[in-house]
């Protein structure tokens, strides 16, 4: 882990006219400093710009006014899952994983053992349209891991699962922060969801946004142990106490 804190400070990021659709300021004023080694998670609103922040952060637009330092800047070691797992349908497996890695001397090994971790151990030589959604979603978190980033960016990974899916996956994510504490996720996670259930299960601190031009809202401190976070009554009456304490805030947020 790379010990500096990541600064997002974004002034102003407006997107141009195009076709008949009219310019707009998508974020503004919006400052950030998420907590070395914690697992942040991004609610607001369809729309407000959460995917246009990620891509900020990522480096992948760069047309923006203001900035964004990365823990240990260049050398930072970014991880990225998407809504769509985006596993290359020629490649098995476990190629899609030892692809992303840099140190081929031990990629088998390494994506051989994140298989194991996200319970996919068995599937190492299948190819990417022989796996359910939600098996696909399982390499797609198997494949961040394996490059034991620094800076962890997750898209709505779990959006549009059957509900017992994501809860599945929310409890895998769960379980391997738990076990990989000390080790591959000490990386500090930048989540975004529309889902307060899925924040309040992953997430130290919670930011909320605003309705475009976004800024943050709100920014929550959850304190629950693993214990409890795999506790979905527990889960819930937090859930159902953040919704009644901040209702204003909350509105427009599943
Ligand atoms: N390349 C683009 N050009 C113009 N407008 C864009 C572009 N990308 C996104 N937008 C607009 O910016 C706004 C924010 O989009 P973004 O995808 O970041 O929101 P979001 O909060 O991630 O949405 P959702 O919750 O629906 O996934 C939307 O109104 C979207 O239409």
């Amino acid at each position: 882990m790379l010990g500096e804190h990541l600064i997002i400070d974004v002034r102003s990021k407006r997107f141009p006219a195009r076709g008949g659709t009219p310019a707009r300021t998508v974020l503004k004023d919006l400052r950030l400093e998420l907590t070395p080694g914690r697992f942040h998670a991004i609610i607001g609103p369809s729309g407000c710009g959460k995917t246009t922040l990620l891509n900020l952060v990522a480096g992948l637009d760069r047309d923006f006014g203001g900035g964004v330092t990365l823990p240990g800047g260049r050398r930072a070691v970014l991880g990225y899952v998407f809504q769509n797992p985006r596993l290359l349908p020629w490649r098995t497996v476990a190629e899609n994983i030892e692809l992303v890695l840099h140190d081929k001397a031990d990629a088998r090994e390494r994506a051989a053992r994140w298989l194991r971790e996200v319970g996919m151990e068995e599937h190492g030589a299948a190819y990417p349209q022989r796996l359910s959604v939600g098996m696909s979603r399982r390499v797609a978190l198997a494949r961040a891991f394996a490059v034991e980033p620094d800076l962890l960016l997750m898209d709505e990974p779990f959006v549009s699962l059957d509900e017992p899916t994501a809860r599945n996956l929310r409890d895998l994510l769960v379980r391997i922060r738990r076990t990989h504490a000390a080790t591959v996720l000490p990386a500090t996670v930048l989540f975004v969801t529309h889902d307060l259930r899925e924040a309040v299960t992953l997430a130290d601190r919670v930011l909320f946004l605003s309705r475009p031009p976004a800024r943050v809202l709100l920014d929550l401190p959850i304190d629950l142990t693993p214990e409890e976070r795999l506790d979905e009554r527990r889960v819930d009456a937090l859930r159902a106490d953040l919704r009644h304490d901040h209702a204003t805030t909350l509105e427009g947020v599943s």
